[in-house]
């Protein structure tokens, strides 16, 4: 299983319009390494802390047209091969005009997976103020196993975990912009949330600074044993690895303690 984490600078002296032509770019050239699933971080055409931008960017994801232009690199235009790709997460409107921080997932079946980050960051600011909370857990079938999609702030409710693991998580896949202040949090929780839930664990951060806030990169691949695979660093970079999705069942197997749970 080949997998790239595009770890993407979302800075404020980039316009979103420029960003998204430059990042189609980079996930095009990234077709060309093998890639079979491509991750991008959280809220990155926008950032996640340039809060004001993002009344003025929220549309419907049918309306999108970074989306757009990613769905054409990851069919290549129809002619394929397709690679399963994580478009990241953007800021969506609803026909009713509720705004979500939603993350949008498609593989070669076609189908479009969405994820609406139910756990919203920002105390009495951003998210909690400007956008609803999703509802659904999701996740999507693949070659490779179950994978449960989460984004950023979610990280710190491992309650949601649990959740994805009994509808079948194997591989969990996470888009961020995580501060760099608080990224040590972030390195710890990526690897408890692997041990936990015996699952491999890909995360993409951003780097830059967002609405003022320095983002802190360090995204991630961490194996069901808890090593870490691979970590980026603090600037924008493509974290390739080649994993083998066996390892869910050899660890569970090696190590069955998920046979202990006493849910009730
Ligand atoms: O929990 C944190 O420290 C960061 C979360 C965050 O930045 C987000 O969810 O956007």
């Amino acid at each position: 299983m080949r997998v790239s984490l595009m770890q993407l600078a979302v800075d404020d002296a980039e316009a979103p319009e420029d960003r998204w032509t430059r990042v189609v770019k980079l996930v095009e050239a990234e077709r060309e390494t093998g890639a079979e699933l491509v991750v991008l971080p959280e809220l990155w055409v926008t950032g996640g802390f340039d809060y004001k931008s993002w009344t003025g960017h929220a549309e419907p994801i049918a309306d999108s047209q970074p989306i757009a232009a990613l769905e054409k690199v990851r069919t290549h235009d129809g002619s394929g091969p397709e690679m399963w790709l994580h478009f990241g997460s953007y800021v969506e409107r609803t026909p009713e005009g509720i705004l979500y921080n939603t993350a949008v997932f498609r593989g070669p079946d076609g189908k479009q997976a969405q994820y609406r980050k139910i756990h919203r960051f920002g105390f009495s600011e951003g998210e909690v103020t400007l956008m609803g909370p999703g509802k659904d857990i999701v996740t999507v079938s693949s070659p490779w196993g179950t994978l449960g999609l989460a984004t950023c702030y979610d990280l710190r409710f491992p309650e949601l975990f649990r959740r994805l693991l009994n509808q079948g998580m194997e591989h969990m896949v996470m888009c961020s912009a995580w501060p760099a202040k608080r990224i040590e949090h972030w390195r710890v929780l990526l690897k408890a949330r692997a041990i936990e839930n015996q699952v491999f664990v890909f995360a993409t951060n951003c780097v830059g600074t967002n609405g003022g806030v320095a983002l802190g990169g360090r995204s991630a691949v961490i194996d069901p044993w808890g090593n870490v695979v691979a970590e980026a660093g603090t600037g924008e970079e493509v974290l390739r690895v080649d994993v083998d999705p066996a390892l869910v069942a050899q660890t569970r197997s090696a190590l069955p303690v998920l046979n202990d749970r006493r849910l009730r």
